[in-house]
């Protein structure tokens, strides 16, 4: 697996090295923002607003569908007046009740993870949301529970469907007044991403093309991705899960301040001194840092100190800034922005970026 950058600008290799599909996904994030929410409202997610405010929200998913449970909570914002927490494992805590509502969420409805909570939270009494495939297992659940459940036409990886799984969250969470989400912000959302597609389309050159920009930032190092806001984070995050799933390649994830608490002592490693890519520059290590308009000033500080103390340490720098007035626009063009780099990384590696073989395999040998 040899990196060519000129994979990049090859429009036939960037069709047929990607079978499945990955580079139309991507470029799908716009529709998938206006079906999410048209699925949204055809479910009547608006009848959650009558089980009044729930103590605390739960959203239950994995991998690609779990980082909607981050969006929402992004997107809710750090005045939320109650809890909004992602669970990615097997068991609700023992906390949870009847007062509280869980959104479980499964791309292809058939998660173990994902139904053994959505199970649990069914026993409890909890208020369950489900959304998902059509026609699957998690509907079941939802169906017989007499929840809400919002079918989506997922085709393919959940993480290629990442709107598709989230938009209903944001208007659950619109409908018990959690954060303001209407139509017209969906709107301003879809254009953000049309413009981010646009500019990060197979034909645009690497030179004046972001996401393939990206790509080659991050080839042959070990990226080292931080957020300088919750929302910014969740992007940082996003990017770390898209690298290692699409380009099958480690990423190491942080969040700003905690990082400036730990990882920032790797500036000073093995990994910022020696490069371990045969025939690259020196430094295997590169930080990239995803930062928002909306910062606390300390992390802004916190943000430029890192960058000038990587930069003092030659330690090479990507930073990229966040577009948009709303969070969850904020989020929506670096995280289409990661999830292009991602898919242009492994073209560049000509790695199949749909397949994941691994995860495949891993889940086989669970099931025996
Ligand atoms: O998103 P669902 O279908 O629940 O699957 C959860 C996750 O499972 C993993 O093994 C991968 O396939 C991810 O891409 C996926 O997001």
């Amino acid at each position: 697996m040899t990196w060519e950058p000129e994979r990049l600008d090859d429009q036939r290799h960037l069709s047929d090295g990607d079978p499945g599909g990955m580079l139309p996904a991507v470029a799908a994030a716009a529709a998938h923002v206006r079906t999410g929410y048209r699925s949204a409202v055809e479910a009547r997610v608006d009848r959650l607003a009558g089980m009044g405010r729930p103590r605390a929200v739960v959203v239950a998913g994995m991998g690609g569908s779990g980082i909607a449970g981050d969006i929402m909570a992004a997107a809710v914002g750090n005045g939320a007046p109650l809890p909004i927490i992602t669970l990615r494992s097997y068991q609700l805590p023992g906390w949870v009740g009847a007062t509280d509502l869980i959104i479980a969420v499964s791309g292809s409805g058939d998660t173990e993870e994902t139904l053994a909570v959505a199970t649990q939270a069914v026993r409890r009494g909890c208020t369950l949301l489900g959304v998902g495939a059509p026609g699957s297992p998690l509907e079941a659940i939802a169906t017989q529970a007499s929840a809400v459940y919002v079918p989506v036409p997922v085709s393919g990886q959940s993480r290629a469907a990442v709107w598709l799984l989230t938009v209903p969250l944001i208007v659950a969470a619109a409908a018990l007044r959690l954060v303001p989400a209407d139509q017209e912000l969906f709107e301003r959302v879809a254009t953000a991403l049309e413009d981010m597609a646009h500019r990060c389309r197979p034909s645009s050159e690497s030179f004046v093309n972001p996401g393939k920009s990206l790509a080659l930032d991050v080839a042959e190092s070990l990226p080292v991705i931080w957020g300088s806001s919750a929302a910014a984070s969740v992007a940082a995050y996003r990017l770390a899960c898209q690298l290692n799933t699409n380009a099958k390649y480690p990423a190491i994830y942080g969040e700003l301040p905690e990082a400036g608490h730990g990882q920032v002592a790797t500036f000073d490693g093995p990994m910022a001194e020696r490069d371990i890519f045969a025939d690259a520059p020196a430094h295997a290590l590169r930080l990239v840092v995803l930062r928002d308009v909306e910062e606390h000033p300390q992390l802004t500080r916190q943000r430029e100190a890192s960058l000038r103390l990587a930069r003092d340490r030659d330690v090479p720098v990507t930073e990229l800034a966040a577009e948009g007035t709303h969070p969850l626009e904020r989020m929506a063009s670096l995280i289409l922005l990661g999830d292009y780099a991602s898919t242009y990384l492994a073209l560049g590696y000509a790695i199949d970026p749909s397949s994941v073989s691994a995860i495949s395999e891993l889940k086989a040998r669970i099931s025996q």
